[in-house]
């Protein structure tokens, strides 16, 4: 009987076995089936393998290295980061194109090298599209590195360029979670698409309209795109720039790889003091000037309310995807106390739930600030909000407010198709004015034009 024997026996006998299937899994390679590909850190003349830091990169963004039997853990660049790196001579498994492939960390004489095995039937198939795959995984994980800047036009119609860091992520914006999941995928989707856009003649370029109440989080939404795609983001501010040709400039000294914001469009397009013509905004919103300035870009709008602007401005193929940002409902509400307060559930949430079921709503940004003051105490932060909804939250109820008394509230998302396959939400967008009040470092004194767009006074923008 098994049991009978000491457990040690057993743990031998495992380990035995296990040694055996290692070795088995070497004759196979003998017998041929499989084929090895060696990538070496340098090349005959000494030099650097510019493939084998790809190959490393690559194989150090596998999940599967978790299951490796030794994997180094290094903490990374960025605070709280911490890097898998697969140990020497250890083996990784990664399947492509349904074919299971490895690769071995091989360290031997201080030559580094990693070893790919491939079944030799697969070969033919995979080879050359896997490597491509690296290639394009190295790439996406460089820029994913690489650092962003937000560019400011001044009066001089020239870009200045800060640090951009701005704290907001797609994960920490209260909003429809399947609507965010949408807009991940089509700005996921429109990362991948350089080849179809240029095969159908098109600039490769996508455009958002973010539109709703003043602190829904129309700004930092955008924000947060710029930071999942990993663009510089130019703010660009239509009160400083004097004429039509000073806007193709300010266009064409943009960089790909960038979000164009323009916040508060509505507002600006409401002023009569503008020096821009309105062919001239057009012209700027279709990129026309692409064509000389490359592309990989997004561009974006934003605006409290899309009703008194004229249709010719937001029309398909100028502007792709609309994304309505709503005062917060319940489920906002939910999400805001988590990340806020760390509460995912309490007692005075049913009272809370019934209270916006009857109307009373207000801003995700209000209800962040009474929690913000609160924080330390979740039951008082509960409170305090449920009195803001009781005392503010009906009049901004949307049925009374004035603007939207005439037609029902927006649906989140308008959905229409597009060529592409990705989704195009009918909604609106801020951005620029709310990076500048994000970062006090952004504020430039001056000279704005009056009227809505000072970025220091705390106006009424309703
Ligand atoms: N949906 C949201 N989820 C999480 N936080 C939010 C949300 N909406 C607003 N906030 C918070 O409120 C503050 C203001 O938000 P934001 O500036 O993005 O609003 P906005 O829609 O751009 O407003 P405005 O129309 O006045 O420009 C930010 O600090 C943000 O963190
Ligand atoms: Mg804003």
């Amino acid at each position: 009987m098994v049991f009978q024997y000491p457990i040690w026996v057993l743990a031998l006998v495992l380990g035995l076995v296990a040694v055996a299937l290692k070795k088995w899994s070497r004759v196979g390679d003998w017998f041929q089936a499989y084929q090895l590909f060696k990538v070496p850190e340098f090349n005959e003349n000494m030099q650097d393998n510019y493939l084998y830091r790809k190959v490393s990169v690559y194989i150090n963004s596998l999940v599967a290295l978790e299951d490796s039997d030794f994997t180094n853990l290094f903490s990374g660049k960025k605070a709280n980061e911490i890097v898998l790196a697969l140990d020497p001579n250890q083996t990784v498994h990664d399947t492509f194109l349904g074919a299971r492939v490895s690769w071995t960390n091989a360290h031997a004489n201080s030559c580094r090298t990693f070893v790919l095995k491939i079944r030799k039937k697969d070969k033919r198939r995979i080879l050359r599209p896997y490597l491509q795959h690296i290639h394009s995984v190295f790439d996406e994980f460089e820029q994913r590195k690489r650092e962003v800047s937000l560019y400011m036009n001044g009066a001089d119609g020239r870009w200045r360029s800060v640090p951009f860091s701005h704290p907001s992520t797609l994960e920490t914006i209260a909003m429809d979670s399947d609507l965010k999941n949408r807009v991940k995928s089509d700005l996921e989707s429109f990362l991948k698409s350089k080849q179809y856009y240029h095969r159908l003649g098109r600039v490769w370029k996508r455009s958002f309209l973010l539109y709703g109440p003043s602190g829904t989080g129309k700004s930092s939404f955008v924000a947060a795109m710029a930071k999942f795609l990993c663009y510089d983001v130019y703010d660009v501010d239509l009160s400083r720039v004097s004429d039509d040709s000073d806007l193709k400039l300010l266009l064409l000294q943009t960089r790909n790889k960038s979000v164009i914001v323009v916040e508060d469009l509505d507002r600006f397009v409401a002023d009569k003091t503008t020096t821009l013509s309105f062919s001239g905004v057009l012209n700027f919103m279709d990129g026309l000037l692409n064509s000389c300035c490359g592309d990989e870009r997004v561009m974006v709008f934003t605006m409290n309310t899309k009703d008194h602007i004229d249709p010719a401005m937001l029309r398909p193929g100028r502007v792709d995807v609309h994304i309505y940002f709503p005062l917060c409902d319940f489920n906002a509400f939910k999400t805001l106390a988590n990340s806020y307060l760390g509460v995912k559930d309490h007692k005075l949430f049913p009272q809370l739930e019934e209270i916006f079921q009857s109307g009373a709503t207000l801003s995700p940004a209000e209800i962040g600030e009474i929690m913000i003051v609160n924080r330390s105490s979740p039951s008082r932060a509960l409170k305090s909000v449920i009195t803001a909804l009781q005392i503010n939250g009906d009049s901004r109820s949307p049925a009374k407010i004035g603007q939207r008394s005439a037609d029902k509230p927006p649906r989140p998302v308008e959905e229409v198709g597009d060529q592409s396959g990705g989704l195009l939400c009918r909604e609106s967008v801020h951005t620029v004015r709310e990076f500048r009040k994000l970062y006090g470092f952004l504020r430039l004194k001056s000279s704005r034009k009056s009227g809505s767009f000072d970025v220091d006074s705390n106006q009424n923008e309703r």
